[in-house]
């Protein structure tokens, strides 16, 4: 486990869009697990940067983001799909049909997300995949739980992580109670893992995700486990450590 503290969102999401660029610099091809929520949003600002001075190359990467809340139709500003466009897609060179985003509006969730597992393994696997981290220290929308669920699935959202996500939204009756979610052995799956975190109340998460049990009730701390994965943590995330 390596953590990178710096000083502030801006240096981490700099650090963050380097090591992507490398990525891809090193592997055109690579397949890339991104994530959503207002963490990376900086990185892909700066992605966005590098790749407008012709240092990288997106027409041979794939991506597989995370997760997607449950019925909310694409075009909803809040939908991840909608996400992804807007910080990242819409600006770069990337073949649409080479991203993939859970389908939230599946009328056969259990089969999208089946699909969805063989669609990463038909790719390869994930080559780096970036992660944030929830207050409760959830990853993707892998909640807090007695088990840790391995495979895509449908997950109900834990009462925290609906009020965080409420400022998105214009009421909290609006924020949807499900989504559906890479599981947490499609995350460890991974080859590389970058994790990002920055401000204090995601000092908790962090120190608990580090330092802390392994447990279901921590998700993330079974990155402890995992071979090869960075921390890139705010002064503020670090608060604790
Ligand atoms: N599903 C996303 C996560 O992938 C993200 O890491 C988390 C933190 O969001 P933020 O980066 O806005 O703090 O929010 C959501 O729940």
């Amino acid at each position: 486990m390596r953590i990178l503290e710096v000083k502030d969102y801006q240096e981490m999401s700099k650090k963050a869009a380097n090591i992507v660029a490398s990525q891809i610099i090193l592997k055109p091809n690579s397949v890339l697990g991104l994530a959503t929520g207002s963490t990376p949003i900086g990185m892909y600002q700066d992605l966005i940067k590098i790749y407008q001075k012709g240092y990288i190359d997106f027409s041979d990467i794939k991506t597989f983001n995370l997760d997607e809340y449950y019925k909310l139709p694409k075009d909803h500003p809040q939908s991840y799909y909608y996400f992804m466009q807007q910080y990242l897609f819409n600006h770069i060179n990337i073949n649409p049909d080479h991203t993939h985003i859970p389908n939230g509006m599946a009328k056969n969730i259990e089969k999208e997300c089946e699909e969805y597992e063989q669609k990463i393994k038909d790719a390869g696997g994930i080559d780096l995949q970036v992660l944030g981290i929830g207050k409760n220290g959830h990853i993707g929308f892998n909640e807090p739980d007695n088990v840790f669920e391995r495979k895509t699935h449908l997950v109900n959202l834990k009462e925290q992580t609906i009020q965080s996500n409420a400022r998105f939204f214009d009421s909290i009756e609006q924020v949807p109670t499900q989504a559906i979610t890479m599981g947490i052995q499609t995350i460890i799956d991974s080859k590389k893992i970058l994790l990002l975190a920055s401000g204090k109340n995601k000092a908790d998460a962090i120190y608990q995700c580090i330092y802390g049990k392994i447990s279901p009730q921590v998700p993330a701390s079974i990155l402890q486990l995992h071979p090869d994965v960075t921390f890139i943590i705010d002064e503020e995330a670090a608060l604790k450590l």
